[in-house]
């Protein structure tokens, strides 16, 4: 399997241009959290915007509202209850990622229903956490013409392909993404991270056992999506947010025995201009 060399992100990170505004660097929604898991719409959504993304609207319970705007004033909220407020969300962003925090409720699954039946080709969608879990269970098919990114960690894909742990190896596991969506894009995030996208599979050799952290798969989707919402979809944006996250990691494990994902967070812009500079 290709492995991820360092090289992506000054490939995918490229200079701002001076002409331009918010709304070039990409709308990015995120549908996430409950009542138990605020923090998760927290770390995902900051996430996206320290990586870059233009304007982000948080989609969460209001009860969490205060709490996203004390941490993360830069996000706009709206109350995913209000059907009317959301299908507007979900058609006029360009990215839209949904499942940190989400839960399972009935609200959750109908959430998920939405973002797959109302979003269209020039758009991407990234399932992780909850949104994975209600896929799986309710056997809703990834009917979407958007771009499709699934996020697992090992036990949401067994979830979702029925594959046991053991059993996920690079064949099978591109087997099951073909039967999901064939063209769907799947970041398996373990110890050395995967990706799988049609007949391409590749590897990140960097990241650390300090990251098993809550949260720090939150922090990875909110990477992608600033990333996506900034460069667009391609396998190599998504190679490069999953570069960087674990590169920073690795980098704060040097001297932080526990690496935390409002860590990486905070990092995330000084590592993007290291790798933007014309004179790397
Ligand atoms: N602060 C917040 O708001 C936070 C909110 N969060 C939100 O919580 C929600 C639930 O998400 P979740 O991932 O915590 O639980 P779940 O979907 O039940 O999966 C766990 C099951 O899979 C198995 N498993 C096997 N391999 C695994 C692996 N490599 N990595 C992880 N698990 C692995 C594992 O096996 P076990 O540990 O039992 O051996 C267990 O059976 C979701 O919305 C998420 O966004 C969290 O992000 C935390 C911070
Ligand atoms: N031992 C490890 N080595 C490298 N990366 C790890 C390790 N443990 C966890 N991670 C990374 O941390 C993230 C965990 O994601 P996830 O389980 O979805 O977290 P959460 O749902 O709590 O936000 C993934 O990106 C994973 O690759
Ligand atoms: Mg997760």
């Amino acid at each position: 399997m290709e492995k991820i060399s360092k090289n992506i992100l000054n490939q995918v990170i490229t200079p701002r241009e001076p002409e331009s505004y918010k709304g070039n660097y990409g709308k990015v929604l995120i549908i996430a959290g409950s009542t138990q898991f605020g923090g998760a719409a927290i770390m995902c959504s900051s996430a996206a915007i320290h990586s870059g993304a233009g304007l982000v609207t948080v989609a969460t319970t209001p009860e969490k509202f205060t709490a996203i705007n004390v941490k993360i004033p830069e996000a706009m909220t709206i109350d995913y209850h209000d059907k009317k407020a959301l299908l507007t969300a979900i058609i006029n962003n360009q990215v839209i990622a949904i499942g940190p925090g989400l839960g399972t409720s009935n609200i959750a699954k109908g959430l998920v229903k939405a973002v797959l039946n109302n979003t269209k080709t020039d758009q991407t969608v990234i399932l992780d956490a909850s949104a994975l879990t209600i896929i799986a269970e309710e056997k809703i098919p990834l009917q979407t013409t958007a771009n499709i990114i699934l996020t697992p960690h090992q036990g949401e894909w067994q979830r979702l392909s029925n594959l046991a742990i053991t059993e996920q190896i690079e064949l099978n596991n591109q087997t099951n993404l073909h039967e999901l969506n064939p063209d769907a894009l799947l970041v398996l995030k373990k110890h050395q991270s995967e990706i799988y996208y049609h007949d391409q599979a590749s590897k990140i050799t960097v990241g650390n056992p300090g990251m098993a952290t809550g949260g720090m798969g939150d922090t990875l989707t909110g990477i992608i999506a600033g990333f996506v919402g900034q460069f667009g979809f391609s396998l190599e944006t998504v190679q490069a947010a999953l570069f960087l996250h674990s590169e920073i990691g690795d980098k704060l494990n040097e001297k932080n025995y526990v690496v935390l994902p409002s860590s990486i967070i905070e990092k995330i812009p000084k590592y993007m201009a290291k790798f933007s500079s014309r004179d790397k």
